[in-house]
């Protein structure tokens, strides 16, 4: 549905100096599903974003959107593509000077569509993003959740069959950002619009996509579903991003404790599926003589799938301590935890 080939975007911010903004990127959005990219401050995810309805074109490469390269549109093209491509933004960028009305009802304005037919659809997506009742107010009158909603249903005016979506729930609370992509789920569900969003969140990646890339100093330095990017990051800055939702990480001064005390060795452990539900650690600890001492771990739920990441240490002689982890590994995923951010 969208897939970048190979594409750059240099911008030159002074005649001996260039910003790589995005660096030989290749990615497919499939149609229906729910894509995130994740990365740090100044990684490119915005101006990735803006490609994908060429408000930024591209340096090298190309970006096709239901198969056709972008670049190549006519003005006429282009502006057709653009109505079926809606966008959200992190500051909402409501007309204040409308009502809630009038900011849905404007992109239909514009495409030209019958005041009978804007009334209705108009009313139809303030329903469906629940606010019938705010019709007539302005949006300064409506909290930041509100306001999103807002801008999601104006997004939805053209029935878009994609939805672009750039750090749209930054601005609001925890809570809040739980609704509104809530919501965006029952859009991507509903009307079988194709979302590709753009976060610093972790949460926000596991909450609602399938798969996730991760960007970083212009490129993607690791792509895949949001169960396995979970359950087996590769890069440290992938890692580090899932520590932050799943506070799995034990601190520098117990790493340096547990060190000093000599009684075992750390392992992290990852249950996937069935083995969430089964005592595994345990049953084979027992066979051996080798205890177990859960320092910390936790339980979640992914993509309907569970999944455990319990930090261990196992307590008992070398050779049967290995012995356990080589029993384990046929089960779960076990590795050794040799530093505190391990
Ligand atoms: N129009 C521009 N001119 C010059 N440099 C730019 C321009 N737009 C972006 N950049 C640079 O490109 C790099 C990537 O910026 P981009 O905004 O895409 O990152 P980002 O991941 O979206 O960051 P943020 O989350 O802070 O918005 C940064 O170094 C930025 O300064």
């Amino acid at each position: 549905m969208i897939e970048f080939r190979e594409v750059s975007k240099v911008f030159h911010t002074s005649k001996q100096n260039e910003v790589k903004a995005v660096n030989d990127v290749s990615l497919s959005v499939n149609e229906g599903e729910i894509f995130g990219v994740i990365g740090l401050s100044g990684a490119g995810k915005s101006t990735l974003l803006r490609l994908v309805n060429l408000l930024e074109s591209p340096t090298y490469g190309e970006v096709l959107v239901n198969d056709k390269s972008i670049s190549t549109l006519s003005p006429k093209e282009l502006r057709q593509m653009r109505q079926k491509i809606g966008m959200i933004f992190q500051n909402f960028n409501l007309f204040n000077s409308r009502t809630v009305f009038g900011n849905v009802a404007y992109p239909l304005k514009i495409a030209k569509v019958p005041k009978q037919e804007i009334k209705k659809r108009v009313n139809e997506l303030l329903s469906f993003v629940g606010l019938a009742d705010k019709a007539d107010q302005y949006p300064e009158q409506l909290s930041g959740g509100q306001k999103q909603r807002v801008g999601i249903a104006r997004a939805l005016a053209t029935s878009p069959d994609i939805l672009i979506c750039d750090e749209a729930t930054s601005a609001l609370d925890p809570e809040t950002t739980g609704e509104i992509l809530n919501l965006l789920k029952k859009v991507n569900r509903e009307f079988n619009v194709t979302i590709l969003l753009i976060t610093h969140e972790m949460n926000v990646i596991r909450t609602i996509c399938n798969r996730v890339a991760v960007m970083e100093n212009g490129e993607v330095i690791e792509e895949g579903s949001v169960y396995d990017i979970f359950t087996n990051p590769q890069e440290r800055t992938t890692q580090k991003f899932i520590s932050s939702v799943l506070n799995d990480h034990i601190s520098s001064n117990l790493f340096k404790q547990l060190q000093a005390s000599k009684k075992g060795r750390l392992y992290r452990v990852i249950f996937m599926g069935d083995a969430t539900n089964q005592p595994v650690l345990s049953n084979i600890a027992k066979d051996y003589n080798v205890s177990v001492n859960i320092i910390n771990g936790n339980i979640s739920e992914l993509q309907e799938a569970l999944f455990g990441n319990l930090v261990v240490e196992l307590q008992g002689n070398d050779n049967e301590i290995d012995q356990v982890v080589e029993e384990l590994q046929k089960q779960v995923q076990v590795k050794e935890v040799t530093d505190h951010a391990g």
